[in-house]
């Protein structure tokens, strides 16, 4: 039986070790700040905001969310942008996906400061992910998938990680982050179009699967002892729950939890993880800030 990876208990002990360095940057006269623009009533995106907002005012900083109508157009929001990107008080900008589908989100995420872009979608700080630069802000599930693995003492060096999914946002740069000198892990990234996907997913020491479909993996496409991450958030209707729904991930859990040797859950995995990696990079922003202000001329 698969040991549970419990991302809640790992996010409370790095949420703990988080606000003590708040602190200490505050008492040097620097409050971490976030804010958050949210377009439209999407209730998921609504959810999530809300959680990232009152997670910064856990730790201290100090966390706003901006909500702007579903039909706003790129141009005000643009104008949002660039206030917030304008404002020293603001170190961390995120702007909640999905957008609706009037907006190039690709040129939204474009018109963030990539010294706030604490999502690390800018094309920035891709770049400065890719090559390893740790000024980097990596994307916060990427990063969170890294520090569940490393706190969790899963070995990468020389094992093979396959992913399912090819995404910007969770897929490539966990791909380049597990390749990394240190980590050292062998990876093969596989997607929708991939043939014979079991033939990859059977290979892997550990599978990440990150792809939003209940069940794509069964367990007859694991190997025994593999490590299971599931990045998955699908609602499935669910009367007996007073939310009508309830979240399940990629992978069918009670089945491959029989063979594996460590599962994260759906909920209670990579999501809290995603929020806590967003508190770590808006207070490694604002330490940016502090320094770029401190010693101008310093990089980034
Ligand atoms: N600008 C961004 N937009 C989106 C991101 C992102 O990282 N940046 N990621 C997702 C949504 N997301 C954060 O924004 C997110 C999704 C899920 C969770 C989470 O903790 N899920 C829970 C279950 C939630 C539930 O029960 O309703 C869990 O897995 O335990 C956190 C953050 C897309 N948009």
């Amino acid at each position: 039986m698969a040991r549970i990876i419990d991302g809640t208990e790992i996010s409370r002990v790095m949420r703990e070790e988080l606000a003590k360095q708040v602190a200490e940057l505050r008492d040097s006269g620097v409050t971490p700040g976030l804010s958050v623009v949210l377009v439209g009533n999407n209730p998921a995106s609504q959810a999530y905001v809300a959680s990232k907002t009152r997670a910064c005012e856990a730790l201290g900083m100090k966390g706003q969310t901006l909500n702007l109508p579903e039909d706003v157009s790129k141009e005000e929001l643009f104008a949002v942008i660039d206030r917030l990107n304008a404002d020293p008080a603001v170190h961390g900008i995120l702007v909640q996906l999905p957008l609706p589908a009037h907006l190039p989100y690709k040129a939204v995420l474009e018109h963030l400061h990539p010294d706030k872009d604490v999502d690390g979608f800018h094309p920035v700080n891709a770049g400065l992910a890719f090559v390893g630069d740790p000024r980097a802000f990596v994307p916060c599930t990427p990063a969170g998938i890294m520090e569940m693995l490393r706190r969790e003492s899963i070995p990468t060096r020389g094992k093979h990680v396959v992913i399912v999914g090819r995404s910007l946002i969770v897929s490539k740069p966990l791909a380049s982050l597990l390749m990394a000198p240190g980590p050292d892990a062998t990876v093969t990234l596989t997607h929708r179009h991939t043939s014979d996907l079991a033939s990859y997913t059977r290979q892997a020491d550990i599978l990440i699967v990150a792809v939003g479909k209940q069940n794509l993996i069964t367990a007859d496409m694991v190997k025994p002892g593999v490590v299971v991450i599931d990045v998955g958030q699908n609602r499935v209707p669910d009367e007996s729950s007073p939310r009508g729904y309830r979240m399940v991930g990629d992978v069918d859990f009670d089945a491959i939890r029989l063979k594996a040797e460590a599962i994260t859950p759906v909920p209670g995995g990579v999501g809290p993880m995603t929020i806590t990696m967003l508190l770590a990079n808006t207070l490694q922003a604002a330490r940016q800030a502090r320094q770029a202000r401190d010693l101008p001329g310093s990089p980034r």
